[in-house]
Formats: structure tokens, C-alpha cells, sequence
């Protein structure tokens, strides 16, 4: 059902630090900053040969990561993104197998301009997924 590994995301405490660290240290190409008020989060994508890495850092008052990133100050792993196909017949075959689906179960429109959702990381090793509409 999975396909290919879109992102892998890690939660910064200060994006335009974590992005001068991938472009000037690591000699990345770094996106400019994107603020997704829908989701709690500012990102910057970093493009790979192979994948993309998401810096994300948190915006407003309810961001999804804020508890993440108080448990792991210097920030850490949050997400990997995987694609799929059919994002509703993912959906509901994993609801049908017992798996969390986070929200409200309905996909939102996320970073690529595509649908998302996301499955309890408790679910899925201790590893929160994000499935995105290839
Ligand atoms: C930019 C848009 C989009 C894109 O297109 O790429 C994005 O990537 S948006 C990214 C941000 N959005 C989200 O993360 C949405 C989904 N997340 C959530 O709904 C919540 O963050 C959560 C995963 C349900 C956790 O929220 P909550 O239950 O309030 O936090 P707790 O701190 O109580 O956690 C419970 C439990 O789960 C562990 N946990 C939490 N987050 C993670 C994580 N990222 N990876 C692994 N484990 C995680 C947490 O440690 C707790 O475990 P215990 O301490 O053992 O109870
Ligand atoms: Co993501």
C-alpha cells in the first residue's frame, strides 16, 4: 500500500538555525520558510537526491509538535511520510485493522498541496506516520 518515502521530518526549536545548518554546514538546498497555520507548523523542505527532509517549528498556540519538542528540547525525529495511492482506501483499510488515524480521520490539504492524515505513532513502532496523496 505504501509507496515512496516523501519526507522524513524533524522538529527544530529554531528553524532559521536548522536551515543554516543543513545549507551552510551540511551544503543542502534549503527551501525558503513556508507557514502552514492549518497544521501548527513553519517548514522548510531540504531536497536529496533520494528524498526530502522537513524541518518543522511550531506556530501558534496549539502546535502539534510543541509537546514533542518540550520532551526533546534540541528537537528530534517526528515524522516519516510515506505515499499512497488511494489516501481514503488507506484510510479505511487501516481504521479497518485497528489503526489510529489522528484528527478528525478526514485528510487535510498539507505541505505539497496534497491530501494528508497522520496514524498514532503508538500504532506504528513509536513512529508517527504521515501518509500524503501521491
Ligand atoms: C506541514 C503539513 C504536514 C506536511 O504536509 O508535511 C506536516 O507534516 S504537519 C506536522 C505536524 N502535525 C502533526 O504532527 C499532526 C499529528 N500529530 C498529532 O496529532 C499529535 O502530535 C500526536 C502524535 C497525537 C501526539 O499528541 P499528544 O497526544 O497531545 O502528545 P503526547 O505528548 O501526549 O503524546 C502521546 C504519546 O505519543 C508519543 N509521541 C508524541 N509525538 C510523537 C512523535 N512525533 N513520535 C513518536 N512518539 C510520539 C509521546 O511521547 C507520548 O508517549 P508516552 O510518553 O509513552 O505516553
Ligand atoms: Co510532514
Amino acid at each position: 500500500m505504501i509507496g515512496r518515502l516523501n519526507h522524513v521530518a524533524i522538529a527544530v526549536p529554531d528553524l532559521a538555525a536548522g536551515a543554516a545548518l543543513y545549507r551552510d554546514t551540511l551544503g543542502a538546498t534549503v527551501s525558503a520558510p513556508q507557514a502552514e497555520p492549518d497544521h501548527g507548523v513553519t517548514v522548510v523542505f531540504i531536497e536529496l537526491p533520494n528524498t526530502k527532509i522537513e524541518l518543522l517549528e511550531p506556530l501558534g498556540e496549539a502546535s502539534p509538535i510543541a509537546a514533542f519538542l518540550a520532551k526533546n528540547p534540541s528537537g528530534g525525529i517526528h515524522h516519516v511520510c510515506y505515499e499512497v495511492d488511494d489516501i481514503l482506501a488507506a484510510r479505511d483499510r487501516l481504521k479497518t485493522g485497528g489503526a489510529r488515524v489522528l484528527g478528525d480521520g478526514e485528510p487535510k490539504i498539507g505541505a505539497h498541496g496534497k491530501p494528508v492524515l497522520f496514524l498514532h505513532p503508538k500504532d506504528f513502532n513509536g513512529t508517527l506516520v504521515e501518509l500524503e496523496q501521491a
